[in-house]
C-alpha cells in the first residue's frame, strides 16, 4: 500500500524509476547468548528459517496459553550463538550495498529488555568484534564509496531520539550545529517524503567523521538520561544515513538518493509483567503505546486492502513512515531470550516479528536529474550539432547559412517577402533553413488571422450578428410573414413575375402609402394601395431611371458592391432629404394607414421604391440567366446536330471498308491501303465534325457554368429582396414611429429585425403618457415642451433599453450573420 503510493509520489515528481523490487520485510531472530536455552521448547529447523515452539502443559509458564501447545513461525533466519559479523552478513551487507545504488533502506531491532537490541545495532565498545550494526554499515559505506571511483558519493548523519513521545537531536552538541536555531524538532511529512524539522544532519567524509558522530550520539544518550532522569533503554533510536551518489562523469546528469535507517526501538516487554510504577510506569505506558501503535500500523500495511495507515498516532510511526515496507528495503531483527522463562515474551516478539514479514515493499531505486548539468549537457551538444552542421553545408556548398535565431531586422525581412509573394509580385521563397521556413509560416498566420478580424469587423460593421437561436425564430417568423408574397411575387425565373422599375434615390416619388415621416422620405400616393387609404395623393409616381451597367458584365450583389451601392444611394437620399429640407416647399403630412396594407400590394410599392436598386440587379441578372440559358439550348442542339452528322458519316467508312473487303484491298508498293475518293472524303468530314463536336462541347460546359453561376446571384437577390422587404414593412406599417425615434440616437438596432410585438409593447404606456403631457403642457407652459418631452425621450430609450437588454449580448457574440443589412437607406435605426 505504502508502496503503491511512493509510486505515485515519484511519477508526480517526474523522476525516473530504475527497477522495481517486489518483496515483503525480511526477518531474522537473534538469540542473546545463554547456557540455558530451551532446546525443548524453541526448534529450529533445517532450513534455520522454522522456528517452533512447543509448551508443555505442565510448564510452570502454561498460564501463558493453556490451550495451545505449539506455535509455528516462519522467518528469513534464526541467528544463534551468531557473531556479530554474521549478524551483519546476514542482515544488514546487501541493504547497505543496496543503498549505494539508490535504494532505501531501514534495519530494526525489536525485543524485550536486554534482549539484545543496542548490541546487535550499536554493539560493544571494548572489543572491535562487537561493534554492532551501525559502525559496522559505516565501514561498509565508505569502502564501497572508495570502491566506486566514478562515483560522488555525499554521506550525511542524523541521530534521534524519541522518548516518551518527545523528540531529541543526539547530535545537538557538534559544534557545526547553530545553538541560536530553534531547537523544537518536529516530524514533517511533505512531497520529499518524512523528515524531522530541526533535526541535524552532518556531512561526513570519512568512517572516522561518521562513527565519531554515532559516539557523540551514544554519550549524549546516556548524558541526557542521566540529567533528564530518563532511562535510556527506554527510548527509540533511530541513527540515519542519507547518501546521495552523483557520477564523476560530468555528462552524466543522473543522480540518486537514498537513506538507511537504523533503528533500535525500546524493549517491548507488557506492562502488567513489570509491575512498574511512577516514572518507569510511565515509560512502560509510553514504549507500549508506541509499540502497539507500530503493531497496528504493520497490520494495516500488511493489508493490502487498507487504504488508510495509521503512521501520524505516534512519533515513531510517523518518523518511520517511510521506513517500514513500501519503497524501502526492511529488515527487522526479532531479539529474544533463549531462556524457557521468557518464552512469553519471545512469543511475543515472534508474533510481531511474523507480522512485519508480511510487509510488502516495492522497493524503487529513483534517478533523479541535475538541472545545470543537463543544461549544460544539452548546450554541449547544440553545440556539437551547430558545429556537424556547418560542416555539412560546407560539404553541400551551402555557405554562410545562419542558425542563430532570427533577429527582428530578419523577420521583417521575411514578412515583406510573405506579402509580395501573396501580391503575386515574388513568384517564390527560397528555403534557407529551418527557422526561416517557420517564421514564414508563421507570417502567413499572422496575416491570415489580420484578414480574418478585418473579415469580421467589416461583416460587423455591415450586418447584424444574432445568435443561433435568434436568427431561426428572425427566419421562420420572416418565411410565415411573407409566404403569400413570396408565392406569387417570386421565384418566377421567366422574369414576369416582378414589376421591376428602377427609379434612383433622387427621382423617388413623393407620396407613400407607408405614410413614413415628412421630409425623410418621399412618399409614393399613387401606387394601388396607396390610393385606397389615401386617395388625395398629390403626385403620380414618376417613371424609373434606369442607369443599368453594361450588359455583358454580370451584376453581382457581393458585400463589397453592396456596400459602396449602399454607401452611394445614402448620400444621394441625405442630399435628396437635406434638399428637400432647405429648397422644397413643406409636403402634405401623410399619416400612416391605421392597418397595415396587404403584403402583396406593399411588395410592389417596395420594389418601386427602397427595394429599387436590388430589384433592377435581380431583374438584371435574371435578365442575363435567361439569355445564357437560351444559348445553351441552341449550342445543345448544334452538338446534337454534329453528332448525328458523325454518327452517320461513321456508318458510312464502315460501308466502305466492308465494300472493300469484299472486293479485296488495293496495297501501294509501300505497303498502304489505297481507298477511293468518296471514302477518303468521308474520313476528312468525321475528322471536321469531331473537331466540331469538340469546340461546340466546349462552349456548352463554359455556358453551364456560367448559368450555375448566374442561377446562384438570382437566388442570393431574391432573399436579400425578401429580407430588405421584410424590414422595410416592419419599420412602415408595424413598428411605432416614437419607438423608431426613440432608437435612433441609439443606432444600431433595426427595429424591422425585432419581433415586433415585443416593439409595440415597449411603449404604449410611455406614449400615452406623452400624450397627455403634450396635451396639459400645451395649454399651460408651452415653453417647457422641450423639457419634457427630452425626459419623455429619455425614459422612453430607458424602457425600451432594459427590454432589450438580452438583445445586446447576443450582437457581440459570434452567431449568424443575417441579411438584415443596415445601411440601406432610410432607417430611423440604421447606422453605417
Ligand atoms: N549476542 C550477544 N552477545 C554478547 N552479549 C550480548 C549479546 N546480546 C546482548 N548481550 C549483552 O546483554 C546485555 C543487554 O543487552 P542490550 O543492552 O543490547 O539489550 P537491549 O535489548 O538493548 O536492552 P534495552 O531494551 O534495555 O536497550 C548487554 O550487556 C549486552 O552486552
Amino acid at each position: 500500500m505504502a508502496g503503491r503510493r511512493n509510486m505515485v509520489f515519484s511519477l508526480r515528481v517526474k523522476k525516473l524509476v530504475m527497477s522495481v523490487k517486489n518483496s515483503n520485510i525480511s526477518v531474522f531472530v537473534r538469540v542473546r547468548p545463554t547456557p540455558e536455552f530451551a532446546q525443548e521448547i524453541i526448534k529450529v529447523g533445517t532450513d534455520n528459517k522454522t522456528i517452533d515452539i512447543h509448551l508443555r502443559r505442565d510448564h510452570k509458564n502454561d498460564v501463558v496459553n493453556n490451550k495451545r501447545q505449539d506455535w509455528s513461525f516462519k522467518l528469513d533466519g534464526f541467528l544463534h550463538n551468531a557473531s556479530q559479523e554474521d549478524v551483519y552478513e546476514a542482515v544488514a551487507k546487501s541493504v547497505v550495498s543496496k543503498a549505494l545504488d539508490g535504494y532505501n533502506g531501514t534495519i530494526m531491532c525489536y525485543g524485550q529488555t536486554g534482549a539484545g537490541k543496542t548490541f546487535t545495532m550499536t554493539g560493544a565498545t571494548e572489543n572491535y568484534k562487537h561493534r554492532g550494526i551501525i559502525p559496522r554499515t559505516l565501514q561498509q559505506v565508505f569502502r564501497e564509496i572508495e570502491n566506486r571511483p566514478d562515483q560522488a558519493v555525499t554521506v550525511r548523519i542524523s541521530y534521534l531520539e524519541i522518548y516518551n513521545e518527545n523528540l531529541f537531536d543526539l547530535l545537538s552538541t557538534m559544534p557545526e550545529v547553530d545553538i541560536n536555531q530553534d531547537t523544537q524538532l518536529a516530524i514533517a511529512d511533505d512531497s520529499r517524503g518524512v523528515f524531522v524539522k530541526g533535526l541535524s544532519t552532518h556531512l561526513t567524509r570519512h568512517e572516522e567523521d561518521a562513527l565519531n558522530l554515532l559516539f557523540e550520539g551514544e554519550t549524549n544518550r546516556i548524558i541526557a538520561s542521566h540529567m533528564l532522569n530518563k532511562n535510556s533503554s527506554r527510548s527509540h533510536c533511530i541513527f540515519t544515513i542519507y547518501l546521495e551518489s552523483h557520477s564523476r562523469t560530468l555528462s552524466n546528469a543522473k543522480y540518486t538518493i537514498s537513506k538507511i535507517n537504523l533503528v533500535d526501538l525500546a524493549g517491548s516487554e507488557r506492562l502488567g509483567k513489570t509491575g512498574s510504577e511512577g516514572q518507569i510506569l510511565k515509560e512502560a505506558t509510553y514504549i507500549n503505546k508506541s509499540l502497539s501503535f507500530l503493531e497496528q500500523t504493520i497490520i494495516a500495511l500488511a493489508d493490502r486492502s487498507r487504504d488508510h495507515i495509521p503512521f501520524r498516532q505516534s512519533k515513531l510511526t510517523h518518523a518511520l513512515k517511510d521506513s517500514l515496507g513500501g519503497n524501502c528495503q526492511t529488515v527487522l531483527v526479532a531479539n529474544i531470550y533463549g531462556e524457557a522463562t521468557q518464552i512469553e515474551e519471545t512469543l511475543s516478539t515472534l508474533r510481531f516479528a511474523t507480522r512485519m514479514k508480511c510487509i510488502p515493499t516495492e522497493c524503487v531505486a529513483i534517478e533523479h536529474f541535475d538541472p545545470e548539468r543537463t543544461v549544460k549537457n544539452l548546450e554541449k551538444e547544440i553545440a556539437l550539432l551547430k558545429q556537424e552542421l556547418i560542416k555539412h553545408d560546407i560539404l553541400v556548398n551551402r555557405t554562410l547559412v545562419n542558425y542563430e535565431p532570427l533577429n527582428e531586422t530578419q523577420i521583417a525581412n521575411i514578412k515583406t517577402q510573405v506579402r509580395r509573394y501573396l501580391d503575386g509580385s515574388l513568384d517564390e521563397i527560397d528555403i534557407v533553413n529551418v527557422r526561416q521556413i517557420q517564421e514564414v509560416f508563421n507570417q502567413f498566420k499572422v496575416i491570415l488571422s489580420q484578414q480574418e478580424q478585418e473579415v469580421e469587423a467589416r461583416l460587423r460593421h455591415k450586418y447584424t450578428v444574432m445568435d443561433k437561436s435568434e436568427a431561426a425564430a428572425f427566419v421562420a417568423a420572416h418565411k410565415a410573414a411573407l409566404s403569400d408574397a413570396e408565392r406569387q411575387l417570386v421565384g418566377e425565373v421567366d422574369g414576369h413575375g416582378f414589376g421591376i422599375g428602377v427609379a434612383p434615390l433622387s427621382s423617388k416619388p413623393t407620396g407613400s402609402l407607408s405614410g413614413r415621416k415628412k421630409g425623410k422620405k418621399s412618399k409614393d400616393m399613387s401606387s394601388p394601395v396607396a390610393k385606397k387609404e389615401a386617395p388625395a395623393s398629390p403626385a403620380p409616381p414618376k417613371e424609373p431611371e434606369v442607369t443599368s451597367p453594361s450588359k455583358t458584365n454580370l451584376l453581382t450583389i457581393s458585400a463589397k458592391e453592396m456596400d459602396s451601392k449602399d454607401v452611394l444611394a445614402r448620400e444621394q437620399e441625405v442630399a435628396s432629404v437635406e434638399t428637400q429640407q432647405s429648397e422644397s416647399p413643406p409636403k402634405v403630412e401623410v399619416t400612416r394607414p391605421s392597418s397595415p396594407p396587404p403584403k402583396m400590394a406593399a411588395f410592389e410599392e417596395f420594389k418601386n421604391e427602397r427595394g429599387s436598386e436590388i430589384n433592377r440587379i435581380f431583374k438584371e441578372n435574371k435578365a442575363i440567366l435567361i439569355d445564357r440559358k437560351a444559348k445553351m439550348r441552341e449550342i445543345t442542339q448544334t452538338i446534337n446536330i454534329i453528332k448525328y452528322g458523325i454518327d452517320n458519316t461513321t456508318q458510312a467508312l464502315s460501308a466502305k471498308a466492308q465494300e472493300r473487303e469484299n472486293q479485296g484491298e488495293y496495297i501501294s508498293d509501300e505497303g498502304q491501303t489505297i481507298i477511293d475518293e468518296d471514302e477518303f472524303n468521308l474520313i476528312v468530314r468525321l475528322k471536321d465534325l469531331k473537331k466540331q463536336y469538340r469546340a461546340e462541347y466546349d462552349q456548352l460546359r463554359g455556358l453551364k457554368a456560367e448559368v450555375q453561376y448566374c442561377q446562384r446571384l438570382v437566388d442570393q437577390c431574391r432573399q436579400r429582396l425578401l429580407t430588405e422587404f421584410d424590414i422595410w414593412y416592419n419599420e412602415s406599417f408595424l413598428i411605432p414611429e416614437n419607438v423608431q425615434n426613440v432608437l435612433k440616437e441609439g443606432d444600431t438596432i433595426r427595429p424591422g429585425l425585432l419581433p415586433v410585438d415585443k416593439i409595440v409593447s415597449l411603449c404604449d404606456d410611455d406614449q400615452e403618457r406623452f400624450e397627455q403631457l403634450q396635451h396639459d403642457l400645451f395649454v399651460d407652459q408651452p415653453e417647457a415642451f422641450a423639457f419634457y418631452s427630452a425626459k419623455i425621450k429619455s425614459d422612453q430609450r430607458h424602457n425600451y433599453l432594459k427590454a432589450m437588454a438580452k438583445y445586446y449580448p447576443m450582437r457581440k457574440k459570434p452567431g449568424v450573420i443575417t441579411a438584415a443589412v443596415r445601411n440601406k437607406p432610410p432607417s430611423v435605426f440604421s447606422s453605417a
